[in-house]
């Protein structure tokens, strides 16, 4: 069926002043249904992927029609129309996949490093040239501001890029170990110990990155000679299958890469615990605890949910303390693990500092991802849901409100909650929205406390001039990174990244990541007699 082409935006879209979702659009006019929301969606270079109904899904170095003959249904955040269909695939199809993606393995660990990443550079190349095509989708499945969605996709091909020179270099590297360096042992026994492939790896990205976190599991994996089956989110998966697609025109080895869609509810479990899967990559919520609790006896990487806590001290330049939370607690609507969840400011200050951030809200562009704004729908209706009832909790419960609340559909007005105290949901909960709770302290130790008191222990940030003081309360906040005078953040890609606590098991970060998707293989030589290498 030939790619439906549509009019650009600018003629489907009429934002009218009053609400700038632009509820009078075609679309609504259209009424209920597929959304005819222009999309650049399986069209030309990515027709390949598209049936005309439901996007295919990838297996076998094909893209696919499930013979369940049932789609999902992924819906816009930002019209609340269905955008777009994927694949329900089914149990025979995950288990094809997933032995395909073993067999493929077994060449692919035989493939040398130098041709490993000369395709992974590939990969990289065509993901940069689509940047465009793939940011739309974005914007329409997950509604992340445009400008945010390409720099996903750009940071993402650098990523892979970067995953390749490490894998290089780090995996060229064993270790040669004498014998005699342990008590009672001659120089008899030389030991090479080299990292090998684990096998097939699951990657299972979440919805707020299912570009960057989906290669951020992806590169490292291929580079160390893994092969990898992929679950996208689905919201999301759209995004991710056009990813896919540009692997599949790399040229890597049939099989070696699958990408099945479905709802996790109903696959999950089928792939987290197949026999057939080495190591498990998820980034996600609380669905990752119950995973580790599933799978096997295979290493897992888990980056879970945040709270991450920012502490402001009486000597923070607060300028640059309210533009960080500005930055890091409101980009793409708080939807980032890693996005600053709770301040706790000292009280003498605090006056000071919530002016701040409040003339800066004042400025921030709320409506569309097309439109480039700064606050967009959230994700779905049960995650706008989620966030209203954090803060009925807080407003119930006496907290200050320095915004009206406001809500139309899944987009929510940015606001700051001030006055928060222990006995409010939100100073301890993650709320994945613009809303961040601001909690008065008497004591640094206050802050310390409460960023330890919760189960979450991602990232936190520290505000103050003084590095010493910086570096003890560091120290003392018990997360698993620490930014003393910027907001939290995970990138740059190559940084080591983990949460500790319910936040997450091991660690990300390119270097990380390829370490965890190795194992160790010994070889022994046993020499009739000692033997020293003499210069
Ligand atoms: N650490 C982080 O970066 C992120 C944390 N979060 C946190 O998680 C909360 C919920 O977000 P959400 O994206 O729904 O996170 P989920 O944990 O529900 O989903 C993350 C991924 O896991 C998949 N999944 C769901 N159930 C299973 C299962 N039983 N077995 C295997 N995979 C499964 C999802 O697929 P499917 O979409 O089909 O359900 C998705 O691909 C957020 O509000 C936030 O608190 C969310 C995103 C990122
Ligand atoms: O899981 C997330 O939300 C991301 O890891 C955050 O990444 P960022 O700090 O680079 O936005």
């Amino acid at each position: 069926m030939p790619p439906i082409l549509l009019p650009p935006p600018s003629l489907l879209r009429v934002a009218s002043a009053s609400s700038p979702s632009g509820a009078d659009s075609v679309c609504d006019r259209l009424g209920p249904g597929l959304c005819c929301c222009y999309s650049m969606a399986g069209q030309g270079f990515f027709q390949d992927i598209f049936d005309g109904e439901a996007f295919k899904y990838y297996a076998d170095g094909e893209w696919k029609v499930s013979s369940s003959r049932a789609s999902v249904s992924i819906t816009n955040p930002s019209t609340l129309k269905t955008q777009f269909k994927v694949q329900a695939c089914t149990q025979d199809e995950v288990n094809k996949a997933i032995e395909s993606a073993e067999s493929a393995q077994k060449l692919w660990a035989k493939t040398p490093l130098w041709k490993r990443a000369e395709a992974l550079h590939k990969f990289a190349g065509i993901l940069k040239d689509q940047k465009n095509a793939i940011a739309d989708v974005l914007v329409k499945e997950i509604a992340k501001p445009l400008k945010d969605a390409v720099t996903e996709v750009v940071r993402s091909g650098d990523l892979v890029s970067y995953s390749a020179e490490e894998g290089i270099r780090l995996l060229a590297e064993g270790k040669f170990l004498v014998s005699d360096s342990f008590p009672g042992n001659g120089r008899n026994k030389y030991c090479l110990a080299s990292k090998i492939p684990i096998g097939v790896v699951l990657a299972i990205p979440p919805f707020n990155y299912p570009i960057n976190l989906a290669v951020s599991k992806i590169a490292p994996a291929l580079i160390a000679g893994n092969a990898v089956v992929l679950k996208p989110p689905t919201q999301g998966a759209v995004a991710a299958l056009h990813i896919v697609h540009c692997i599949h025109l790399a040229g890597f080895p049939k099989g070696l890469v699958a990408a099945i869609t479905g709802k996790g509810s109903e696959i999950g479990d089928l792939l987290t615990m197949h026999p057939g899967i080495n190591c498990i990559s998820f980034t996600g919520g609380d669905t990752g605890i119950a995973i580790s609790r599933k799978a096997g006896m295979i290493p897992l990487q888990m980056e879970l949910g945040g709270k991450d806590c920012c502490i402001v001290l009486e000597d923070a330049d607060l300028e640059l303390a309210a533009n960080n939370v500005i930055k890091g607690g409101y980009s793409y609507s708080g939807q980032r693990c890693t996005a600053i969840k709770v301040i706790c400011v000292m009280e003498s200050v605090a006056e000071e500092l919530v002016q701040k951030i409040v003339q800066r809200i004042s400025k921030l562009k709320v409506g569309m991802p097309e439109d480039n704004c700064d606050i967009t729908p959230v994700v779905s209706q049960s995650s706008a849901n989620f966030i209203q009832g954090l803060v009925e909790d807080a407003q119930k419960k006496g907290a200050k409100f320095h915004q009206e609340w406001k809500r139309e559909g899944n987009l929510i007005w940015p606001i700051l909650i001030d006055h928060v105290t222990p006995d409010m949901r939100i100073a301890w909960e993650e709320p994945f929205g613009p809303v961040i709770p601001v909690i008065r302290i008497k004591t640094v130790e206050e802050g310390i406390h409460h960023c330890n008191a919760n189960n979450f222990a991602l990232q936190g940030c520290i505000f103050t001039k003084d590095i010493n003081k910086a570096i003890l309360i560091s120290n003392a906040m018990e997360s698993g990174t620490i930014q003393i005078n910027a907001a939290p953040a995970r990138g740059p890609d190559h940084f080591p990244f983990q949460g500790l606590r319910d936040s997450g098991i091991g660690s990300q970060g390119i270097t990380n990541s390829i370490i965890m998707m190795t194992k160790t293989k010994s070889t022994v030589i046993n020499l009739p007699v000692e033997s020293y290498t003499m210069g």
